[in-house]
């Protein structure tokens, strides 16, 4: 026991499970375990409950985004484009976003919290050994909580940010900026074109800023190439400007709020009023205490099917959402936290001892062959499962096909509608592997695209789906024409 915790132990408690991390995966998990009737069961929370995604992720993100995209889809469309030729009201599209984040404000996630039967514990928390956690509250005071039947890590993750020249020193915006800004720069740079990266340009070019995005791959490089290039298209036509494959090597600022100048590697210097820096994100566990359990201080938590992180003695210890790096996306978290709560409370009664099989009820197999991701850019990328070469990479006989978006139902949902898909297809168990629709509402097309791969269905019963006549879906049908049903 170490010092720390002897000076605690008056505070000792055992309970059923403590789970780390109140967002929105934690809350999952600790849920399905309590439902699964496991009593005592603590979510400790540093910060907000309902962590990144309520607060300076994805709803403030897609509150920016949502008002933008009405208005340019309406001024798409002739008849409704004359009653949308104003401006757009950016002091309501901010007021809108805030909104949607309780104005940073927790209390309705507490009262749910607290509602479902949970028990929330303020503080940071920190592992002390194994089954062992110590939270200090912010005034200090210190709790040992010992979990009877495990310990969940659902920490989340930070941004991660590239060794740049002076960039430590310049203040700048990170996605928790972006999300939660109170006035539009006039010129923004943004470096890194992933997925915040691209909606963020997206978004603050038609808020009205002047949009540099740099990156050093592609823009949306982890998404057909196709994707990206209509994404960077798109952008391109509503004046931003898209630098690709350069490397940002320095930076400085005029004092805290001045001009920045982003030098590239290729000796341009980008001149902006803010800077975000959107270069992909690393696991919250630098100071969770893993050193104690045998683990190293900073890395993801490697897990197996069940949740069960690897390389910890005994049954005791989980991991879940972005935490692991595996998909980090809400909704995955999400699904490997229900995975998670139900096993810890089926092991609890005896149950579920061995490594689950794929696609079973305690199995998180999803997170590694069929992860569905929406990237809510103009036009919307949406993809599940392997891009042609993944699948390829991953040694599976592959043909793809693939099309320009163009079916009765896109010509009528706008003019001019610009739109891609692709479908990635197993040659020798002739079942989809992975699927990708770029274009205007094409974000609902995806479920259909997931249920397909998961559902590992024949393309011949795949041609029998027949979709209805005049929407988006019908691009299903082309694909399998192409494909040559
Ligand atoms: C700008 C942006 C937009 C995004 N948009 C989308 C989207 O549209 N759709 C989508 O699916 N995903 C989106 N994501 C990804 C999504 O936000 C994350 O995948 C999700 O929030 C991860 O949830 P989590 O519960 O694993 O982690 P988090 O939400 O980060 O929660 C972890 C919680 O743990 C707490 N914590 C950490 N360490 C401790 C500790 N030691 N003690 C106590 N508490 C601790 C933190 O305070 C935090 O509240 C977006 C991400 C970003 C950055
Ligand atoms: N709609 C959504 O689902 C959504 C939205 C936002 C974020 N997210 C999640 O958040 C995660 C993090 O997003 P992200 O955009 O920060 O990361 P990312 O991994 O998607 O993209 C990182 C980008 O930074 C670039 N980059 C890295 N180092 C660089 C350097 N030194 N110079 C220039 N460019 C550099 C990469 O080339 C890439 O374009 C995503 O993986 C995603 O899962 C999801």
């Amino acid at each position: 026991m170490s010092e720390s915790t002897q000076q605690a132990a008056a505070d000792e408690r055992e309970v059923d499970v403590v789970v780390i991390g109140g967002g929105s995966t934690g809350e999952n998990v600790a849920d399905r375990a309590h439902r699964g009737g496991l009593e005592q069961v603590v979510l400790v929370e540093d910060e907000l409950v309902g962590g990144e995604c309520s607060y300076w992720a994805c709803m403030p993100s897609k509150a920016l985004l949502r008002p933008t995209a009405a208005l340019a889809a309406a001024r798409r469309v002739p008849g409704a484009a004359a009653a949308a030729d104003g401006e757009l009201d950016v002091a309501a599209v901010l007021t809108r976003r805030t909104s949607f984040t309780s104005d940073w404000d927790d209390s309705s996630q507490v009262q749910w919290v607290e509602g479902a039967g949970l028990e929330l514990l303020r503080g940071r928390a920190r592992l002390d050994g194994p089954r062992r956690v110590v939270v200090t509250a912010s005034d200090g005071t210190t709790t040992t909580l010992v979990a009877r039947h495990g310990v969940v890590a659902a920490v989340g993750s930070t941004p991660s940010e590239p060794p740049i020249d002076g960039l430590d020193g310049v203040p700048h915006w990170t996605s928790r900026e972006a999300t939660s800004a109170t006035s539009v720069p006039p010129r923004l740079l943004v470096l890194g074109a992933g997925v915040v990266g691209s909606e963020m340009a997206t978004a603050y070019r038609r808020l009205g800023a002047e949009v540099t995005l740099v990156a050093g791959s592609a823009v949306l490089s982890a998404f057909e190439p196709r994707a990206g290039e209509l994404v960077a298209d798109a952008l391109r036509a509503e004046g931003a400007e898209v630098v690709t494959g350069s490397r940002a090597t320095a930076v400085e600022r005029d004092g805290d709020d001045g001009e920045v100048r982003l030098t590239l590697d290729d000796g341009r210097v980008l001149v902006g009023d803010e800077l975000l820096v959107a270069t992909g994100r690393k696991p919250r566990t630098g100071d969770l205490g893993l050193e104690t359990v045998g683990l190293e201080a900073g890395q993801a938590l490697d897990i197996d099917a069940s949740g069960l992180v690897a390389g910890v003695d005994g049954r005791w210890f989980y991991a879940a959402g972005d935490v692991t790096g595996l998909a980090p996306l809400t909704h995955m978290g999400k699904y490997a936290a229900r995975a998670v709560g139900d096993v810890l409370a089926a092991r609890a009664r005896g149950e579920a001892t061995d490594e689950p099989a794929p696609w079973t009820p305690y199995a998180t197999t999803a997170l590694r062959q069929a992860v569905p991701q929406v990237v809510f850019t103009d036009p919307e990328v949406t993809s599940v499962g392997m891009t042609a070469q993944q699948a390829r990479d991953a040694g599976i006989d592959v043909r793809a096909v693939e099309l320009d978006l163009s079916v009765a139902g896109s010509a009528l949902q706008a003019d001019g509608y610009t739109g891609w898909a692709s479908l990635v297809v197993d040659e020798d168990r002739h079942v989809l592997v992975g699927a990708t629709f770029v274009g205007q509402d094409v974000a609902e097309l995806l479920h259909s695209a997931t249920v397909a791969v998961v559902g590992e269905v024949p393309l011949e019963r795949l041609w029998h789906a027949v979709p209805s006549y005049p929407t988006i879906s019908e691009v299903w049908l082309r694909l399998l024409e192409s494909y040559g049903l």
